[in-house]
């Protein structure tokens, strides 16, 4: 029997784009309708559980995705589908590839990938502090054009709100797991609304619609084929087994199993003909869910190791050959486009892409991207290297007038950095009440404690950074994925909402110790000390938990170095006493320098105050030490952390895909 591919190759007539649709910018993009075609794609990877040895987890995947039209990628557990989408998207960050991927008739570089084409990740990446409209409004601020004006941002902002059926949650905040906020499918439609934000020609879904009821699954997977219908769309979304009506909604389904493509086509009659007459499948009975019939086969033959076997009859089948077909003339399209882009010129090139839809230059054509022109700018964005749409600056403002502001007003964030602050002066500050100008000698260790103390409590408080910022990392790794700010101007970020609350709020608590316990030498180099060894052990968490792979290595790793630290800086055993296999490490102590800075400034103006029958500073060997050298040296340490810290944000990665 003749198994169509696709019944009247089910393309709808092209849309055009619509500047007022809600997703277009003043700038809107100058092309739609990317075409994705694939052949013989192969992926390897190092085994993770053979060493020395590869896997092959794609086998020679081909097929096309089509403008205006969604495609389910579908399969058993395991069998490839994420792997799939991330290749297509640019999201893989090791192993080979092999086989041709063009979009449009041009292989796209990674940076364009990752700028213009949008992907909601399976699990939600919200920051929880933030409404629908602000999550937004945020995104769009970071990853639309500069020049746009504000309030064209806010218009399309809110016109995706409405598309996406948002307006009952638009002022709600997100929320997390412990403290509720939207539900999950307006969570889903977020996240569907910020990889809309700059309209992408191509939106990749990695399960949708997992972890919704089947309601909301249809209900969001409703708004997105509005996506391809209305705005062209290229839609590509991994499922697992939705309902029927959900099911029906796409034009197209692949299906892999182990690594090997066993289906492309339609849904429908199609598939279940070609289940049953080709691959030996019990007859879908009636009214049964089509997609959980596909997949029941698919999954069992899987398990029974059939999957090559099933593989090899789709290969021979009319439906395989079919689709090999439309691709090889897909494939020659391209090649033509692409040659006579390098020939054309620009005007004739814009007006021959324009007539296919695909509105877009060749690929590889040297000379053509002057970027005055439609087809150069899309040239020039295929094989562009930038991925980021605004300046550091901007994307700092941004961060700061969101993220900043929301957590300076909320008390789950300020709470712990002020409360733990204030407590540690009020006890510092009642232990050794009025006693810090009085230099009797069993006051003098006192006053060493005391300042090994100030230097220790930052240290240690620095540790409870460490699991916020851990349950960050999902987030800051999906907006950098979706290029929407640089490694650098994120931890800038980071150190100015942490380090300016800290400043002001260590004014206070640091002024309750100096003046409370009466202590000698200057309060603004006491203060200035204790704020840089703070801003350091913040800096020193934000560092480890980014070279950490899990919550509990960094949660073993910041305590033991900041423990090693505290025994190597000279309270607790002098330098000289320290063996000397261990001593070297002194010079890399910045809690040493940091204590012997606040000992100067307290004993300076008192040398002769003495412990154990020595004076003090020569008993620590700091008669010739300067406060404010050693407080320089606390600064250094901090320009050298944050190259770490930017280092591990920026190349150091843990979610290896
Ligand atoms: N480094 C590796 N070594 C061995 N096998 C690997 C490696 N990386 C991935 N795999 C395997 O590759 C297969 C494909 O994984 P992928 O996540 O793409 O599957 P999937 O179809 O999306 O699965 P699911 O539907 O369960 O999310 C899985 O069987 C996985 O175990």
């Amino acid at each position: 029997m003749k198994i169509r591919i696709e019944p009247g190759e089910n393309e709808r007539s092209p849309s055009t784009f619509h500047p007022e649709n809600g997703l277009s910018t003043p700038h809107g993009h100058p092309f739609r309708r990317l075409r994705i075609l694939f052949k013989d794609l192969c992926y390897k990877v190092d085994s993770n559980s053979n060493k020395g040895e590869k896997v092959q987890l794609l086998k020679g995947v081909s097929g096309f995705f089509k403008p205006n039209q969604m495609t389910a990628v579908m399969g058993p557990s395991g069998s490839g589908k994420t792997t799939f989408l991330d290749l297509l998207s640019g999201r893989k960050t090791q192993g080979t590839i092999t086989g041709t991927l063009l979009f449009g008739h041009t292989a796209p570089s990674r940076s364009f990938l990752r700028r213009y084409t949008g992907y909601v990740e399976q699990f939600d990446t919200l920051v929880d502090s933030l409404t629908v409209y602000e999550m937004l409004l945020y995104t769009a601020e970071l990853k639309r054009p500069l020049s746009e004006p504000l309030a064209s941002k806010k218009e399309a902002v809110d016109r995706l709100i409405g598309r996406l059926a948002l307006e009952k949650c638009r002022d709600v905040r997100i929320g997390s797991p412990l403290k509720r906020g939207i539900s999950g499918g307006q969570a889903k439609r977020t996240n569907v609304g910020i990889a809309l934000i700059t309209t992408p020609a191509v939106l990749f879904l990695d399960e949708p619609t997992s972890g919704l009821d089947s309601f909301t699954a249809q209900e969001v997977m409703e708004v997105v084929r509005g996506l391809a219908v209305e705005d062209g769309t290229t839609i590509c979304a991994t499922i697992h087994s939705p309902s029927s009506a959900c099911f029906a909604l796409f034009d197209r389904v692949m299906v892999l199993a182990s690594g090997w493509t066993v289906y492309f086509g339609a849904p429908g009659v199609v598939a279940s003909d070609y289940l049953t007459h080709v691959c030996g499948s019990r007859p879908l009975a009636h009214g049964e869910n089509l997609a959980e019939w596909m997949m029941d086969f698919l999954t069992m033959s899987d398990r029974e190791g059939r999957s090559s076997a099933l593989h090899d009859s789709y290969t021979k089948s009319e439906l395989a050959q079919e689709a090999s077909q439309l691709l090889d003339r897909y494939l020659s399209d391209a090649q033509a486009k692409s040659a006579l882009s390098r020939g054309a010129s620009l005007s004739s090139l814009a007006g021959a892409d324009a007539a296919d839809g695909v509105g877009g230059g060749g690929g590889g054509c040297c000379g053509l991207s002057d970027g005055s022109s439609p087809a150069g700018q899309l040239l020039a964005r295929l094989s562009g290297s930038e991925q980021y749409v605004t300046p550091w600056w901007w994307s700092l403002k941004v961060l700061l007038q969101y993220r900043t502001v929301r957590n300076y007003q909320s008390m789950e964030y300020l709470g712990p950095r002020l409360f733990d602050k204030i407590i540690f002066a009020l006890v510092i500050m009642s232990l050794y009440f009025g006693i810090g100008d009085n230099f009797k000698s069993e006051n003098v260790p006192s006053m060493a404690a005391l300042m090994y103390l100030c230097v220790a409590q930052p240290a240690w408080g620095a540790v409870a950074y460490v699991p916020a910022i851990m349950l960050e990392r999902g987030l800051y790794v999906r907006e950098r994925h979706d290029g929407l700010y640089r490694p650098l101007t994120y931890l800038l970020f980071k150190m100015l909402d942490e380090l300016s609350l800290n400043f002001a709020v260590g004014l206070g608590s640091t002024a309750i110790i100096f003046y409370g316990v009466q202590l000698r030498g200057e309060f603004v180099y006491f203060w200035l000390n204790c704020m840089t060894t703070l801003s350091n052990g913040v800096l020193i968490a934000y560092m480890m938990a980014a070279f950490c792979p899990t919550l509990d290595v960094a949660n073993a790793a910041v305590p033991t170095l900041l423990a090693v630290m505290l025994f190597l800086s000279g309270f607790l055993i002098r330098i000289e006493s320290i063996p000397v296999y261990w001593r070297w490490l002194t010079y890399a102590d910045l809690l040493k320098y940091s204590w012997q800075g606040l000992m100067v400034n307290q004993f300076q103006a008192h040398p002769q105050a003495e412990l154990a029958g020595t004076p003090i500073l020569e008993y620590y060997n700091l008669t010739n030490t300067s406060k404010w050298v050693e407080l320089a040296i606390v600064v250094g340490f901090f320009g050298g952390w944050s190259v770490l810290a930017w280092y591990a944000l920026a190349f150091v990665r843990h979610q290896k895909r």
